[in-house]
């Protein structure tokens, strides 16, 4: 029964002895359920990796759930990125979010798809080219100075109805800047993706819902893996985490509160920028790829998976991948968990803050009208630095899975006698599962020396996005890196060019406690985020 599993027939093949032994398998329901689930990576971030001293390790459950490999390299996730891996089909589902009756132990047998297929939950051999070839040119320069048109504004909207002070000395404390990080990259993908500006305090919701936008991404956030996994019963005992309010089941939870107002909202979005495009352009609903070479190549995200329901051919989308959830989720909460806590790191590190602050000066005194432009960009490389640092102690995509397609071989690196790292081989079954654990590869002491200090100048010489590991690498690299980064610079120059920020602290709480408040407790979810983001911005 045991050596089913293909892992375990790998250990009776080749004697493989396991590297770590946790009582749950992390990614399994009961460790979702009652801890330590995701956050097992980041309580282990500086001894997974570095007391079993190899790159790639097995954990194997003691009291419950499947044995899994895990790699904090970053050569090795190359090698798994390629066609010889593909993304487990119960991880994809988790993206398409896909639902009925889970069972225990999770796995989803009859399932409706609520978001549809997309790029993220595509495989490499099966439709992801169609959805990256039609997503690919939307991501452009010209999209990325409407990010920073739109951030700029946003930011200046945040400041206005958030009450920021504007005479020097006057402050405002925020107990959870996250929240206000959430809804300026929301605003910005709805703005810049979707064609769908909004003021800072406006709401989007129609007159017969009565949850908006961002209640339901947020609501999706949180319980997205539980809701996923679980059995429903679970939600019928009296566990807080499992206590998602007075809905009969979870499906109809799902149903009322996150897929009729947002989904529905999407879809009529999706036939509103439709009904536009035929009486725009040429008349015919009827479009053909060279439409999507020529026509609309400029056009944002959503006009392009518009344009792609209605053609036909290799490139044509239909209802079911005329997905935009995605596209939300994945473009707004990483960025926000970033943003926020790299402005964490920066109240903790004042020399750092004011490193950034003199970069912000001299590049805005090259400006003819003391005003930043997407022109800037480039020349903000300590504030890019300061933020993809953060990333890099943060990272919200904390990890990402795969699955072997046949038996293989890694190459991966061990301590050796001497001490010193070398190259290994390691065979690997069909069907392991490996986890990328982002955070263990963010906390190695080869690649980054002294790694928990917050140090931005890592990242000063890098000189190709290659560099940045926090979004992956290979073909499935992430599409909207370039868009996060130019919306967070966009931010931190917009607010830090004339408040500093410090740390909000509690009645007789001292700065160093409230460092060790900030950085012990993350939310690990589909992303990761810091548990508690509390700052006081001062004005200059
Ligand atoms: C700091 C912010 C971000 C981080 C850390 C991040 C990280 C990642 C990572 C690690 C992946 C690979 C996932 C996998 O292979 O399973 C990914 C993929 C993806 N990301 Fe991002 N991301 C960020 C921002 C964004 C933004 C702003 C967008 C959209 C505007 C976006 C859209 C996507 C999409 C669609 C994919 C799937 C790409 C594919 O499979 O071809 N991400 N991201």
């Amino acid at each position: 029964m045991r050596c089913a599993h293909p892992y375990l027939k790998f250990v009776e093949n080749y004697g493989a002895e396991p590297t770590y032994r946790p009582l749950l398998d992390p990614l399994s329901a009961p460790s979702m359920v009652f801890g330590p689930g995701l956050d097992f990576f980041w309580e282990k971030r500086s001894t997974l990796f570095q007391n079993a001293g190899k790159t790639v390790i097995t954990l194997e459950p003691k009291v419950w759930g499947s044995p899994i490999m895990c790699t904090n390299s970053l050569a090795v996730v190359r090698q798994i990125t390629g066609p010889s891996w593909r993304k487990p089909d119960w991880y994809s589902n988790l993206v398409l979010l896909e639902i009925e009756d889970s069972h225990w132990p999770i796995r989803v047998v009859e399932s409706v798809s609520f978001w549809g297929h997309n790029l993220l939950s595509s495989q490499l051999d099966e439709g992801w080219r169609k959805h990256r070839r039609i997503l690919q040119p939307a991501f452009n320069n010209k999209l990325y100075e409407d990010v920073w048109n739109e951030s700029t504004r946003l930011c200046h909207g945040m400041l206005g109805v958030e009450h920021f002070p504007t005479s020097p000395g006057g402050a405002v404390s925020v107990s959870n800047l996250y929240k206000l990080t959430a809804r300026f990259t929301l605003c910005v993908i709805l703005a810049c993706g979707f064609g769908y500006p909004l003021a800072w305090d406006e709401k989007l919701r129609t007159p017969d819902e009565d949850i908006t936008i961002d209640e339901g991404i947020a609501f999706n956030s949180e319980n997205l893996i539980l809701v996923t996994y679980a059995p429903r019963w679970l939600f019928k005992l009296p566990i807080k985490k499992c206590d998602l309010g007075p809905h009969e089941t979870v499906t109809n939870f799902w149903k009322t509160a996150v897929h009729r107002p947002c989904h529905q909202r999407y879809a009529n979005l999706v036939q509103r920028i439709i009904g536009l495009k035929e009486t725009r352009s040429c008349g015919s609903n009827q479009r053909g790829e060279e439409d999507l070479e020529t026509e609309l190549v400029k056009r944002d995200i959503f006009t392009r998976l518009a344009l792609a329901s209605q053609m036909q051919g290799k490139y044509h989308l239909n209802d079911d991948e005329l997905n935009v959830w995605v596209q939300m989720f994945a473009g707004h909460e990483t960025s926000a968990s970033a943003l926020a806590s790299c402005l964490c790191f920066l109240a903790m590190h004042k020399g750092e803050q004011d490193i950034v602050y003199e970069e912000i000066q001299t590049v805005l005194k090259t400006t003819t009208d003391g005003r930043f432009s997407f022109e800037h960009y480039d020349q903000l490389v300590k504030t890019r630095s300061a933020f993809v640092e953060a990333l890099r102690l943060v990272p919200p995509a904390n990890l990402i899975i795969r699955e072997s397609k046949d038996d293989c071989i890694l190459q991966a690196s061990r301590r050796g006698p001497d001490g010193s790292m070398e190259q290994h081989s390691v065979l690997v079954p069909k069907g392991a599962i490996m986890v990328v654990d982002f955070i263990g590869m963010h906390y190695d002491p080869e690649t980054f020396p002294n790694p928990t200090e917050f140090q931005p100048s890592r990242w000063y010489d890098a000189s190709t996005d290659e560099a940045y590991s926090p979004f992956s690498t290979g073909p499935r690299v992430c599409i909207g890196r370039r868009f996060a980064l130019v919306e967070s610079v966009a931010f931190l120059c917009s607010v830090l060019k004339d408040y500093k920020v410090e740390p909000f602290l509690k009645a007789g709480e001292t700065a160093d406690a409230w460092s060790t408040r900030v950085l012990q407790r993350v939310n690990c979810r589909l992303t990761m985020a810091l548990a508690n983001t509390p700052l006081t911005f001062k004005r200059r």
